[in-house]
């Protein structure tokens, strides 16, 4: 039941004549309407359309004594959902909002909680089942009499409202941008940042350990060269999702670029806990997985530091674990290794290394070892691979993993290149002439050098030049620099077949041949890459992808050579399965002359007027 209204004068019908609303200029004040003079006849028409336009305003306005009984309420009121039509002439605050809203009032009655100048949101159903938001504020009021008055107004504030969640929505999404990786949904190296250093400020604090998880995918370049970037993108987004399956919620991953991740693990109790981690992140990645209908196996290299064994910032952390993935890279792949002091070279180490390596090749100081190549059948060295070695005076033996991309990117790998080719045509042009025949001189040829221009004008003034004749000279292009660009390579590859030389495709299975290409390549030689020898004497995917490339060669009518044979079972699969020739510690590890000479004269070895026969 509606309540009978005390003040029914002023319920809707007017503005009471004692309210000053708008910063305290009367709307309306009774006793100047009456006084006759023309000045007063102006207010009293402004008076009276400012009390039309007070009620229709759509805001909604409400006047309280100060007993909380309504004196005035304007229209707006109207389009509330539930709000009777003798809203009027209810009395107090709370029955004038429709059942239901008492909560939501409640506010407004409470002068403690209710914050005049703040105000408070409160939501309004509106009759055409709209839900609105309206901003209300209270103002206090001291009328003529002296009693405080309270003034009630709502303004519908949704469309404001919606433009600044949606404001916040776009902000959060943009935060989400600038933090994360678009691709894998990863933090990045910003967000990555932010989190170590807090990571290493607790650490600070606690005096805990952490370690930091450096990965990097190997050969991720042949899958973007071979398949195209959408498959290398599909790579990694299961990379992504493989680190954040392996790790706790509570490991900080992050994309730091290309194909390097990396993850923070806090709370590391012993080198153990870190080995877990990341032996099984390397197992999971290397499980083969489809990628736009090819199977392929993607393996990774983990470099690893510890707080604050290995250092005590971020940069520090990162170099050392940067340092200790290339030593994982170098030794093979597919596998971590732990920071030591003695990997560290700095950026100053490796420009001096760029000169030294600059004034090693133009003094002629490399060096090249041979490995023997051998026919399985028969036992003949049927050739031997020159590989170059720096024997640095104070750092000793620098691996070519880690001179060859020097080489490369500064450009010095044209005139190291040709040292290698000249000095390894020379050498056999020599063995040769005195008798010994090891078949063919086989020499590896980096990407950008096989892409040089004039490439094979170069081969054959060295064959010139050394004498050679083309037939004893192998040349090796690994499978992905072929695929790269394959149209080009088979040019290239055509101009130096017609040369006269063989040519071989080195660590075949992990750059994702097209078959249509290698079918046009004038290849003489697939070598199959030693990660997948390692285990070919047990019954797994190694032995069928080995098998399939025997058989794929056989097909192409091409021979077929193992690489990185290291025991005498693997042999034995490997003739069995129909592979021609072996290379590998098993037979031989690649020697200096003087060493191989020693070997081809010891009772290792037997000589006739073919060639040489390890006697094994
Ligand atoms: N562009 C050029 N690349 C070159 C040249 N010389 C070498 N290289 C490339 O550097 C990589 C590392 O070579 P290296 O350290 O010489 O390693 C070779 C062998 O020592 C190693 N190998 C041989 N048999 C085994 C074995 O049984 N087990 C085992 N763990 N390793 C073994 O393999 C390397 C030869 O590999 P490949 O060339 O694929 O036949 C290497 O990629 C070289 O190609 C150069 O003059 N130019």
């Amino acid at each position: 039941m509606p309540k009978t209204p005390r003040n029914k004068r002023h319920a809707g019908h007017g503005v009471p004549s004692k309210v000053a609303v708008a910063g305290g200029s009367s709307v309306v004040q009774k006793q100047a309407v009456n006084d006759g003079s023309k000045g007063n006849d102006v207010r009293a028409c402004l008076n009276s359309a400012l009390a039309g336009l007070l009620m229709e305003l759509p805001v909604f306005v409400c006047v309280l004594n100060s007993q909380g009984d309504i004196e005035y309420v304007n229209n707006r009121f109207d389009v509330f959902e539930g709000v009777s039509r003798d809203y009027r002439y209810r009395n107090d605050l709370v029955s004038l909002f429709p059942a239901g809203y008492e909560e939501h009032i409640a506010g407004l009655h409470a002068e403690d909680d209710f914050e005049a100048a703040k105000g408070v949101d409160l939501n309004f159903r509106h009759k055409d089942h709209t839900t609105h938001n309206y901003h209300v504020v209270k103002l206090r009021h001291r009328i003529d009499t002296g009693e405080i008055w309270y003034l009630i107004v709502g303004v519908d504030v949704t469309a404001h409202r919606q433009a600044e969640h949606s404001l916040r929505d776009h902000k959060s999404r943009l935060d989400y941008m600038v933090y994360h990786d678009p691709l894998t949904g990863l933090a990045n190296r910003s967000l990555f940042y932010d989190r170590i250093s807090k990571v290493l400020s607790r650490a600070e604090h606690t005096g805990d350990n952490f370690a930091l998880v450096l990965i990097d995918l190997d050969r991720f370049k042949n899958v973007n060269d071979s398949l195209g970037h959408d498959a290398g993108d599909a790579l990694l987004k299961i990379v992504a999702e493989v680190l954040s399956e392996e790790l706790r919620e509570t490991d900080s991953v992050a994309r730091l670029g290309g194909d390097e991740f990396v993850v923070v693990l806090e709370g590391v109790r012993s080198i153990s806990d870190v080995e877990l981690v990341a032996g099984r992140i390397l197992n999971r990645l290397a499980l083969p997985t489809r990628l736009q209908g090819h199977e392929i196996t993607s393996t990774a290299s983990i470099g690893i530091s510890f707080y604050p064994r290995d250092g005590d910032s971020i940069d520090q952390l990162l170099k050392h674990a940067d340092i200790a993935m290339y030593r994982a890279k170098s030794a093979g792949k597919n596998r971590y290794e732990f920071f030591l002091k003695e990997m560290k070279t700095t950026l100053v180490d490796s420009l001096l290394l760029e000169n030294e390596l600059r004034r090693c090749i133009e003094n002629e100081e490399m060096h090249l070892h041979y490995q023997p190549q051998i026919d399985l059948r028969t036992g003949r060295i049927v050739g031997l691979e020159a590989l170059v070695r720096w024997q640095h005076a104070e750092r000793g033996m620098i691996s070519p993993m880690d001179f060859i991309p020097l080489a490369e990117d500064t450009g010095l790998i044209e005139p190291l290149g040709e040292w290698v080719l000249k000095h390894a045509c020379e050498r056999f042009q020599a063995w040769l002439m005195s008798g010994l025949n090891f078949g063919k001189i086989a020499v590896n040829l980096s990407t950008k050098q096989f892409r040089l221009r004039r490439f094979e004008q170069t081969v054959m003034s060295i064959l010139m030049e050394t004498r050679l004749a083309p037939q004893y000279l192998e040349l090796e292009i690994t499978e992905s620099s072929a695929m790269e660009n394959a149209e080009e390579a088979i040019h290239m590859l055509n101009c130096l077949s017609k040369l006269g030389l063989s040519l071989a495709i080195d660590d075949f299975g992990t750059g994702y041949s097209s078959l249509a290409y290698l079918r046009r390549f004038p290849i003489n030689k697939l070598k199959i890459d030693r990660s997948f020898v390692n285990d070919i004497d047990e019954d797994g995917s190694d032995s069928a992808i080995a098998k399939s490339i025997i058989d794929l060669a056989h097909n192409l009518k091409l021979d077929v050579l193992a690489e990185g044979v290291e025991h005498l079972d693997q042999s034995h699969w490997l003739l069995s399965k129909g592979c021609n020739q072996v290379q590998g510690f098993y037979y031989s590890k690649p020697l200096p002359e003087a060493q191989l000479l020693a070997l081809v004269n010891s009772d290792r070895a037997e000589r006739d007027s073919a060639g040489v026969r390890l006697l094994l």
